[in-house]
């Protein structure tokens, strides 16, 4: 096992975050493990993962489903592909898939890190999300905090964690943003889920700034990084999904610039 790069998009599965389980990685195995290239091409490269190949360890799934020390009853393959349009678009597919004939409850986030400048830094698209504030600001102090996302750009102002769930019947998901870090252009990302077995699914994003403290305590991070810096990470992450026997979910991912 090793350790994530800090940067591009290191895929969370099977959950994101911690359980309680404390021999389970944060943001869970895939992103700790070597995958496959599977092809390649000018424009586009193709890999996978599988939770029983002998080489991918720590791969306990969320908490409740699969006890410590047990024997994985999971057969969970991931396969993604990313690609360059032809109009210059990056796209991501990635696919989850249950090889067993019993269900597999998880999560999955897709955690970009984007060029962006927390001075005038601008993100848009989340009008009327339910937000869980991990880290409120003032009188609020400790704790979370919960609102619903109005329609005022999201700026940074300190160290931003922030959940957000979509309002019933949006599924998917376009963020826009804006900062001089690109030249003042957008940056628009769009994201959706759907399953071989139902329809869409709707999708999460978490919006994620260290700022100076925890900027200082990554080790793997500058101590000034923050300022050109910001990670948008969708997800499929508002409780445990659970795959069906055989079930086949994808998550598809296109980040424009205009
Ligand atoms: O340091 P990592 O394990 O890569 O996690 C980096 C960050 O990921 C997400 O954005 C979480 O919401 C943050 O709480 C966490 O700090």
């Amino acid at each position: 096992m090793s350790k994530s790069i800090r940067g591009g998009v290191p895929i969370c599965f099977p959950q994101f975050g911690r359980t309680s389980d404390k021999t389970s990685p944060q943001h869970g195995w895939a992103r700790l493990n070597t995958w496959t290239l599977n092809s390649q091409t000018s424009t586009s490269v193709s890999m996978s993962i599988s939770s029983t190949s002998p080489s991918t360890t720590a791969g306990r799934p969320i908490d409740g489903h699969w006890p410590p020390n047990s024997t994985c009853p999971y057969s969970t393959d991931l396969n993604l592909t990313v690609s360059l349009t032809d109009s210059g678009d990056l796209s991501y597919s990635l696919k989850i898939i249950n090889n067993l004939e019993t269900t597999a409850p998880f999560q999955c986030l897709l955690h970009n890190y984007y060029n962006f400048s927390f001075d005038d830094g601008k993100i848009t698209g989340l009008e009327n999300y339910e937000c869980i504030d991990t880290q409120p600001r003032g009188s609020e102090g400790k704790g979370m905090a919960y609102f619903t996302q109005g329609p005022e750009p999201i700026e940074l102002d300190g160290e931003v964690d922030r959940i957000f769930h979509p309002p019933s019947g949006k599924d998917n998901l376009e963020i826009q943003l804006n900062s001089s870090a690109i030249s003042l252009k957008t940056v628009i990302i769009t994201c959706s889920a759907s399953s071989s077995t139902s329809s869409s699914i709707p999708l999460s994003t978490v919006v994620w700034n260290p700022y100076i403290k925890k900027a200082k305590e990554m080790g793997d991070f500058d101590d000034d990084g923050y300022k050109s810096m910001v990670c948008v990470e969708p997800g499929i992450i508002n409780g445990l999904r659970i795959l069906k026997p055989k079930e086949e979910v994808t998550i598809s991912k296109t980040i424009h610039v205009e």
